[in-house]
């Protein structure tokens, strides 16, 4: 079974987001990093794979599953999207939120089973000791952690996530990423990712896409797209493609000369 896009068309107002994106299929325990600039619509495509914003017109399929056109709470047990801004009641504890992330979509009645799943989720994250803190009382990098087991509890088939390791330092982005591949492959999970950072990206997924200008301009195994030409001119910065001593390759970037500084 595999997550695949063809022609989707998204815009806000006049301004066209997404032009005729396709995506080839991204297979079950594969993880992908979706990269491109500011503003490209890496969270536009999420939120329309997880079916959040009307798309003008393309087809978003699930093995030969429609996801446009089957029922909303069925798409929503298929799809999950972490967004970049944490979004929970700031009142609930970290124990609370999970669950409620758990029990939407299903039937309200908890069971000694859902307790004991969250409990799992929260233990494999490393944040069970914040069982009991509220949400308010957490830091960035904690409550990207509790986004996370929000997510994991609910065993999706597609897991997209907008920039998960934005608030970690970097032990943590490190560790987080490990799981978030861990999870995927033994749970057959279609992960996909949106990084910033190049190299993370090519450390921990095997496949890369590259979206700029409003459509998949590559999408690849991670060393070839690390190599190609297009990664620069997307990002309007020079690359040299390096070899660490262990053998992981890694992109150095630098601004190109005469550089507009501002944001786009
Ligand atoms: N709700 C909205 N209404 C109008 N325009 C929007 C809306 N959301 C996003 N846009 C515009 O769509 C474009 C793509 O935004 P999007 O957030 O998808 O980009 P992104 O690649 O995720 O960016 P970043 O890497 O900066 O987070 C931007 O020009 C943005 O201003």
């Amino acid at each position: 079974m595999s997550l695949s896009v063809s022609n989707l068309t998204v815009s806000y107002g006049s301004h066209v987001v997404l032009d005729q994106l396709s995506i080839e299929g991204l297979h079950r325990g594969s993880f992908t990093a979706l990269l491109g600039p500011n503003a490209a619509g890496k969270s536009t495509l999420f939120k329309s794979i997880a079916g959040l914003i009307p798309v003008h017109s393309g087809d978003v399929f699930l093995g030969d599953k429609n996801l446009r056109t089957c029922a909303k709470k069925e798409r929503a047990r298929e799809v999950i999207y972490l967004p970049q801004a944490f979004y929970s009641s700031l009142a609930l504890s970290v124990f609370e939120s999970v669950l409620v992330s758990l029990k939407q979509n299903v039937s309200w009645r908890v069971k000694s089973s859902d307790v004991h799943q969250v409990a799992q989720v929260l233990e494999l994250l490393n944040i069970a000791h914040l069982a009991e803190k509220n949400i308010s009382e957490l830091s960035g990098g904690q409550k990207q952690l509790v986004a996370l087991a929000r997510i994991l509890v609910v065993n999706p088939k597609i897991i997209l996530l907008d920039e998960p390791t934005s608030a970690l330092d970097l032990h943590h982005q490190l560790s987080i990423l490990t799981i978030i591949k861990k999870l995927t492959i033994e749970r057959g999970f279609i992960t996909v990712a949106a990084l910033h950072d190049v190299n993370l990206a090519a450390k921990f997924c095997g496949q890369i896409m590259l979206l700029d200008k409003g459509e998949i301009q590559t999408q690849g195994n991670a060393s070839d797209v690390l190599a190609m030409p297009l990664l620069g001119e997307a990002y309007k910065v020079e690359t040299s493609l390096e070899r660490s001593r262990e053998g992981q390759l890694y992109l150095d970037a630098k601004l190109l000369e005469n550089s507009n500084l501002a944001m786009a």
